[in-house]
């Protein structure tokens, strides 16, 4: 069972309350987005159900099992890739087996024969089978990103984790790059969970929306319910126009649902956002 409940989560860092009672569940196989500001508590509720912080009270749970440290059935995407740039793609994306090989092993690739086809599909999946052989160091941002996507897919995980995995990347590669993620998390059935600070990628592409503001949960609702009010609960005085990054020229890659983006249309005309 992947199913993920977070329970009355508060994390505490001396005098900072990052995180101030957090509950809510995610069934297996769903695909969340958490929206907050900065500072809100976005990554550290992602890096507390990655096992990476220790709750100061509460607890996270897959399944029935409490998480109290990294394990391989969670992979983490983060902002900064960390891919190897001296490598290609595709050893790039075979690193993502390291927890099923020995160093040496992994070294000198002698992973098995299911490992590294497990590589390449997960290039396949990220639309980089073609780019293979390409040194990381040659490839765009959100080409690295999805190398990247493809390493925590070869982890093979029931629970896919991204933290804010397209801050960095122009407005098209964001797109593409989200995208990739939505199909392979479905493809593959994942339960996934992805902080995003632009309001119309996450209109685009999210079925469920959890809303942080100052460590709390200030919403947890599906696409019917995310309207500007709600954006208004989440973002509060804050000037949203630099949320909606605009919508990018190149092809959305897989995975877009196409929704309407209203959201941003609404920033166009003005209409209904909050200052
Ligand atoms: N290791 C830490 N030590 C001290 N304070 C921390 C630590 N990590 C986070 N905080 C504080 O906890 C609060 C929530 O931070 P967090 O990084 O989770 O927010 P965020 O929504 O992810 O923001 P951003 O989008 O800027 O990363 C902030 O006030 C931050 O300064």
């Amino acid at each position: 069972m992947s199913s993920i409940t977070v329970e009355g989560l508060t994390k505490r860092f001396g005098e900072t309350v990052a995180l101030d009672d957090v509950s809510f569940e995610v069934p297996e196989g769903e695909f969340v987005i958490v929206l907050g500001v900065s500072g809100s508590g976005k990554s550290t509720l992602l890096r507390c159900m990655n096992g990476l912080e220790t709750p100061t009270e509460g607890e996270i749970r897959i399944g029935d099992t409490p998480v109290d440290e990294p394990r391989p059935d969670i992979a983490m995407i983060f902002q900064q890739h960390n891919i190897i740039a001296q490598m290609n793609a595709y050893s790039n994306a075979l690193t993502g087996s390291l927890n099923r090989n020995t160093f040496l092993d992994s070294l000198f690739q002698r992973q098995s024969e299911e490992d590294k086809l497990q590589a390449l599909d997960a290039l396949d999946t990220v639309g980089l089978l073609d780019e293979a052989q390409q040194n990381a160091q040659q490839m765009s941002g959100g080409q690295q990103q999805r190398v990247g996507i493809a390493r925590a897919l070869v982890q093979d995980p029931t629970i896919l984790l991204a933290d804010e995995p397209v801050a960095s990347l122009d407005p098209g590669s964001s797109q593409q790059v989200m995208g990739y993620l939505r199909t392979a998390a479905a493809d593959r059935g994942l339960t996934a969970v992805i902080s995003l600070h632009q309001v119309n990628l996450a209109r685009k592409f999210g079925e469920r929306f959890i809303g942080l503001r100052d460590g709390k949960k200030v919403f947890d609702g599906y696409r019917d319910e995310f309207d500007m009010d709600v954006i208004d609960d989440i973002y509060g005085d804050i000037d949203t126009e630099g949320m909606f990054a605009p919508d990018g020229e190149a092809d959305d890659g897989p995975g877009s649902s196409g929704g309407s983006d209203d959201a941003s249309t609404k920033r166009a005309t003005g209409g209904g956002m909050g200052q």
